[in-house]
């Protein structure tokens, strides 16, 4: 809307508003329902529009005595005024606290909106319900119990006019209506404040009064996205060391689909698949102690206890030397000595303000190795904010990066963004598939790295941010920069630190690694894993998707058992079998550098022709590891010798795997 539009709107609204003082009706659909019913509540209560505001406060001791009882709301909204304060670097803007009765508690902002306000009485002390000031977000929140945004001319009365407002109700954990948050500015100047800007808010003001209520329990938090666990986003469950639900926040109710009444008749694990000690277990087990477990329904979500604290300690059988704590990107290091590597390399940058890059093909796991960086980061409790360069459309990306003020693109109202690279403030940036930024792009990247302040479209005041940086390619960075198509000057600013992940068919874990993977997708109970046959098969394949295709093939082949607890070739999907049987590696193959074999004909006219293939190669494999031992390689493989004989009968007189050592005598030992 154009500021002509939305000057017509406001005369409207405002014409409408003097028709309801003068008890007339309002013309439906001119003003928003949520305004019309507070007028019409204002107008039934007897509010006077062009009252004087009156500078009343609840008398003093009442108001010590109301700042006493609210002191659990103000210690858990204190931070959160403080980070807003903080983005808002002077703003025309104000941020108000109000008790569940209207109450104003605390109040800061810009200092001349403060003044205007104080003269239009928004002060501690002064009640702001509907009733004393009219129409007005808190008293409007308050009445309505939820979020609302009024807007110039929607206020009821006149003197409140000038100011934008939007507020939104907090509940405490025991689902009590507790306050209300509110963030004002001058509405010549700005639209309101998106609603859901100030529903984030009160959603960590309301995770920060669960963790202060619930000091001596359980705090269980969860997420259907393990990059959510630790934010405003997440689910919060409080459970007696029993494993009973005492309280869940908003957001986990949503996740588990079940309302606050309800929870209390829940134990643990009538809300989540799994037995309550069972998962203590594995969390102590859990190097990152984030656990993937199964709401009943079948959502999967990703679940750690507060660190550190309450999980109740087993009782040792005999006292132990305590073990150093472990971090979390020790959760990565599976064994290979590149990974190790790579750990190492990161550990001496945390902390250093060293822009960090990793290259590694695609799916090799650099986005994981990114947030375990930053877990170990003394950032850990900031956001870890990634983006995906090659995913966002390139007339996107300036202003998904770098953000815009309102009213920047032609439109007019479109709503403010401030973008990811303001959003990480605090904490770590992630700038996935780099190689693919645009070059005008770089330029701007350079300069708020050189700056380290974000000017967002549209804006008029370049912002302060503290990021860590960590970049992530596949793409070779210096050739790209020989062709032209990276700047040299932003890669040597990237590149503080190189990092190296290999790519999967390279490292020597991965035995270590499919355990591992099949912990994590399983909550660790029961212990699943693969037959030796899967894994020779594992071993001879390529790994064109590294990590996430691993991943990916043992979450669907778990999905194709039956009661069983070994994944076995039949329970493999069947594209990755297709896969695997045209483009096997040669079994003198040291795994070093070698790409995939150019991709030969299907050797089998269907699935149960290449599942037979894939079983003579591992059968293959295992004699020839065992020097043609049958009988020791029938106990490995885990069949009888009748099974390998017959299967060795069906394999071709020209098995090209054969090797050399394979010496007629041997077999039938
Ligand atoms: N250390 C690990 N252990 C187990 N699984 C992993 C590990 N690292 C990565 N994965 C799996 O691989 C998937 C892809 O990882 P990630 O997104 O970090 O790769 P990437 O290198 O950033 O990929 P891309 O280049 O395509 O963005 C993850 O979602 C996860 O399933």
């Amino acid at each position: 809307m154009s500021k002509m539009q939305e000057f017509a709107r406001l005369e409207t609204v405002a014409s409408m508003r003097r028709a309801v003082w003068d008890g007339n009706e309002c013309q439906p659909g001119k003003v928003a329902d949520v305004v019309l019913r507070s007028w019409t509540r204002c107008r039934a209560e007897g509010v006077v529009p062009n009252a004087r505001q009156e500078f009343d406060p609840i008398p003093r001791t009442a108001l010590d005595e109301t700042v006493e009882a609210k002191r659990a709301l103000i210690l858990a909204a204190e931070p959160v005024v403080d980070a807003l304060m903080e983005q808002m670097n002077d703003a025309p803007r104000m941020i108000i606290l109000n008790d569940e009765r209207g109450v104003v508690l605390l109040n800061q902002g810009n200092d001349t909106l403060l003044e205007d306000a104080r003269r239009r009485a928004v002060r501690v002390g002064v009640c702001w319900d509907e009733h004393a000031r009219g129409t007005n977000a808190m008293g409007t929140a308050l009445a309505e119990r939820r979020p609302v945004a009024i807007h110039g001319a929607e206020h009821y009365l006149e003197s409140n006019t000038i100011f934008t407002c939007t507020a939104a109700p907090i509940y405490d954990p025991f689902g009590e209506f507790t306050g209300i948050l509110d963030i004002s500015g001058y509405a010549g100047d700005m639209g309101p404040v998106p609603i859901p800007f100030v529903q984030m808010a009160v959603q960590f003001i309301e995770n920060q009064l669960f963790r202060q209520t619930f000091a001596d329990c359980i705090l269980l938090h969860f997420h259907v996205r393990p990059d959510f666990v630790g934010t405003m986003r997440e689910g919060i469950a409080v459970l007696s060391r029993e494993g009973t639900i005492v309280s869940m926040n908003r957001a986990g109710l949503k996740i588990a689909g079940l309302n606050l009444e309800a929870v209390a008749d829940h134990r643990f694990d009538s809300v989540f698949d799994l037995n309550f000690g069972a998962f203590l277990d594995h969390v102590r087990q859990s190097a990152f102690g984030l656990v993937r477990v199964s709401l009943y329904g079948g959502v999967q979500v990703y679940a750690r206890v507060e660190p550190g604290l309450r999980v109740p300690p087993r009782p040792a059988a005999h006292a132990r030397p305590p073990r150093p704590a472990p971090r979390p990107l020790d959760s990565l290091d599976t064994g290979d000595a590149a990974v190790r590597l790579a750990i190492d390399r990161a550990r001496r940058a945390i902390g250093r303000n060293l822009s960090i890059l990793i290259q590694g093909e695609t799916g090799a796991g650099k986005e994981v190795f990114a947030k375990h960086l930053h877990a170990e980061s003394p950032r850990s409790k900031g956001p870890f904010v990634a983006v995906n360069c090659a995913a966002i459309p390139e007339g996107l990306i300036e202003s998904e990066l770098f953000g815009y003020e309102e009213g920047a693109f032609t439109g007019g109202r479109r709503k403010g963004n401030i973008g990811k690279v303001a959003q990480a403030h605090g904490g770590t940036l992630f700038l996935d598939e780099i190689g693919d930024m645009a070059p005008g792009l770089q330029t701007r990247l350079l300069r708020v790295l050189q700056d380290r302040a974000v000017m967002p479209l549209g804006g008029r005041e370049p912002m302060p941010v503290d990021i860590a940086l960590v970049c992530a390619t596949h793409r070779n960075l210096r050739s790209l920069i020989a062709q032209g198509q990276f700047r040299e000057d932003l890669y040597y600013r990237l590149n503080g630190l190189a990092i190296s992940l290999p790519p999967l068919r390279q490292r020597s874990d991965l035995a270590a690694l499919v355990n591992h993977i099949l912990f994590q997708c399983c909550g660790g109970e029961p212990h699943y894993s693969v037959s030796p046959e899967v894994m020779t098969l594992f071993k001879r394949h390529a790994w064109p998707g590294n990590l996430r295709q691993l991943h990916n093939v043992l979450d669907a082949a778990l999905a194709m058992l039956d009661d069983g607890h070994v994944i076995e070739p039949h329970h493999l999907p069947e594209d990755f079998v297709m896969e695997v049987d045209s483009g096997l590696r040669p079994i003198e193959e040291d795994g070093s550098t070698a790409a995939h074999r150019a991709r030969q004909p299907a050797s089998g006219s269907g699935p149960a022709k290449k599942l037979q293939d894939l079983a003579l190669d591992a059968i293959e494999q295992a004699i020839e590891q065992n020097e043609g031992n049958i009988s020791v390689a029938a106990r490995q493989l885990g069949v009888s010798r009748t099974t390998i004989y017959r299967k060795l009968r069906q394999l071709s007189p020209t098995g090209c795997h054969r090797p050399a050592h394979w010496s007629q005598s041997r077999i039938g030992t």
